[in-house]
């Protein structure tokens, strides 16, 4: 007998019929699937959704979709990573994935995706009430694509449970509402926010970080810590709560400032809202929870982040 580990290998789909076809055979053997949406550029982040997708069902799917409909304009979707070998080899050293679906653009969108919204042809998801507030000012038409594409691929996989992370906690929650209103049967899973030795929530963007940006990126936790810390010892008013944050960004953005590094520090917003309406919350009353969440530009690097106060995504 070999005690050489068996290595599972993972199959790679690149079309909707073959994915079809593949996933049917679960549908008779009564096996669930699991299913961890990405835009690939890998990291624990991702690779823990995974392992939680294996824990929980025999057969698990990942999807590497850089979807252009999430993407403004003036965004960055030419610029945004892209390391399918490395994501490869990083799933296949899982050894828990099935299959990795890589879908092309002109199959999700037969139609074409311009992202000029006037120029778009085909069907689209709004999930209204959930995508306008905190993400959605700055980046408007980013959960309409994120519902778009997240609704495609749940029709095309026809996972039986869905893996999402904490770190995109709107997006859970406009993915959880698509959920339910359209009746999908699917049991969506959020897992928590995977940081950096500091503290910095992993994410694929942080790849644009030279070191002395990547020491910055770090003020956005280090505000939200310090949010965090106040609501534990009892204050509850937004501006009180909110005063400290901004203060340790002003704080960082002046040194950065003052010692001419030649980029700019910006926060774009710090949010103190309400778990179910994401309405901004001027007080936190007794017994209720908060999403206390924030975007910040490190030059040009915009980043997001999260910290979750008496509540659940
Ligand atoms: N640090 C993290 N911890 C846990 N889950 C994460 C983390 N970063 C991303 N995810 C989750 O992985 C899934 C795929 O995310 P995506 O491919 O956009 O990666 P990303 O690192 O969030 O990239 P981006 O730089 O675009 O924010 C999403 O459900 C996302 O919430
Ligand atoms: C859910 C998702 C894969 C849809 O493109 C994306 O928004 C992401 O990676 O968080
Ligand atoms: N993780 C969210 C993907 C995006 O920012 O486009």
């Amino acid at each position: 007998m070999s005690s050489q580990k068996e290595i599972q290998l993972v199959k790679i789909i690149e079309t909707v019929p073959s994915l079809r076809s593949w996933r049917k055979q679960f549908i008779k053997q009564d096996k669930e699937v699991a299913f961890v949406p990405t835009m690939g550029s890998l990291h624990e982040g991702h690779l823990n959704l995974v392992k939680q997708a294996s824990e929980r069902c025999p057969i698990v799917v990942v999807s590497i979709f850089v979807n252009p409909a999430q993407f403004g304009p003036s965004e960055d979707l030419d610029n945004y990573p892209r390391t399918l070998s490395k994501d490869l080899e990083l799933l296949r050293s899982l050894n828990c994935v099935d299959t990795v679906f890589l879908p092309k653009v002109k199959d999700i969108y037969p139609s074409g995706i311009p992202l000029e919204i006037e120029k778009q042809k085909g069907t689209f998801v709004e999930v209204k009430g959930k995508s306008h507030q905190l993400e959605g000012i700055s980046r408007p038409l980013f959960f309409r694509g994120v519902s778009t594409v997240v609704a495609k691929l749940f029709n095309i996989v026809q996972p039986n449970h869905v893996f999402f992370g904490q770190k995109d906690a709107q997006q859970c929650i406009v993915v959880r509402t698509l959920i339910s209103d359209l009746h999908f049967p699917i049991e969506m899973h959020v897992g928590a926010t995977k940081r950096e030795y500091d503290g910095l929530a992993m994410s694929s963007r942080n790849q644009y970080l030279t070191p002395e940006l990547r020491n910055y990126a770090i003020t956005l936790y280090n505000a939200l810590t310090a949010i965090k810390n106040e609501l534990d010892k009892g204050k509850r008013n937004r501006e009180i709560l909110l005063r400290k944050g901004y203060e340790i960004v002003e704080e960082a953005a002046r040194k950065v400032k003052e010692k001419n590094l030649g980029f700019e520090l910006r926060l774009d917003y710090l949010s103190l809202a309400d778990p179910s309406t994401l309405e901004e919350l001027q007080e936190i009353e007794e017994g209720k929870g908060a999403i206390l969440s924030g975007a910040l530009y490190v030059g040009k690097t915009r980043l997001i982040d999260n910290l979750l106060f008496n509540c659940t995504l």
